[in-house]
């Protein structure tokens, strides 16, 4: 991955380890909320993506490509798979209880990635330091050993519940979530 300053750990990071009450492994993670466009089931036009965690410090997700999602004929559109990388590193540091956005993301195109994809993501944090969380996702097509066509970095930032409040219905969203508390 070409990785900018921005989005590499410092020497004084701490790697993450799970947390109590964490989804246990292989246990599906659910979306954050059901109108996200990356995890929302309730997004008409969303990616839907659906993830679980193996280690409940990381997470895989699958993608599969639609003709929706194309920029160049029969090819996924390079923002769509951005947003589905954004979505799976969002996932990833959802599994440490705190609310975080995106501050930096950070995306490497290595090959095409033609409509009807099944597109296996990874993402996984490298880092933790103050409110920055340093993550890692990839993208391989057809399995979760097949050819890497997208890496990101990101740098995520922790915001305080209230962020989410000043323009969204904040008990909607705490409403629909249930698989462990989120410490505002
Ligand atoms: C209940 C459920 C609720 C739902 C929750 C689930 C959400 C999941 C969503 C998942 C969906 C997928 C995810 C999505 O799509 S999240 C949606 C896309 N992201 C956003 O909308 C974020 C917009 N930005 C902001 O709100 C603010 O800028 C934030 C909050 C990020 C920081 O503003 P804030 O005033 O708070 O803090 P600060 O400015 O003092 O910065 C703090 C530190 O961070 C450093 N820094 C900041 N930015 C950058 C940068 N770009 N590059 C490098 N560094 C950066 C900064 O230098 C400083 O460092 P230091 O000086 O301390 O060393």
């Amino acid at each position: 991955m070409t990785r900018s300053a921005l989005t590499t750990p410092p020497p004084d990071a701490t790697r993450p380890r799970p947390l109590p009450g964490a989804p246990a492994p292989g246990a599906p993670l659910g979306p954050h909320y059901s109108r996200c466009f990356g995890c929302g089931d309730g997004h008409p036009n969303g990616l839907h993506l659906t993830a679980l965690t193996p280690d409940g410090i990381s997470v895989v997700a699958e993608f599969t490509v639609e003709e929706t999602h194309q920029g160049a004929p029969g090819l996924a559109h390079g923002g769509v798979l951005a947003a589905a990388m954004d979505e799976v590193i969002g996932m990833s540091v959802w599994l440490f209880q705190r609310p975080y956005v995106t501050g930096r993301l950070e995306t490497d195109y290595l090959a095409p990635v033609p409509v009807g994809t099944v597109l296996h993501m990874r993402a996984w944090c490298n880092g933790m330091s103050g409110r920055k969380a340093y993550l890692e996702a990839e993208g391989r097509i057809g399995s979760p050993d097949g050819p890497v066509a997208v890496r990101a970095a990101a740098l995520f930032i922790e915001v305080a519940m209230e962020h989410f409040a000043k323009h969204g219905d904040i008990q909607t969203i705490a409403d629909e979530h249930h698989e462990y508390e989120v410490n505002p």
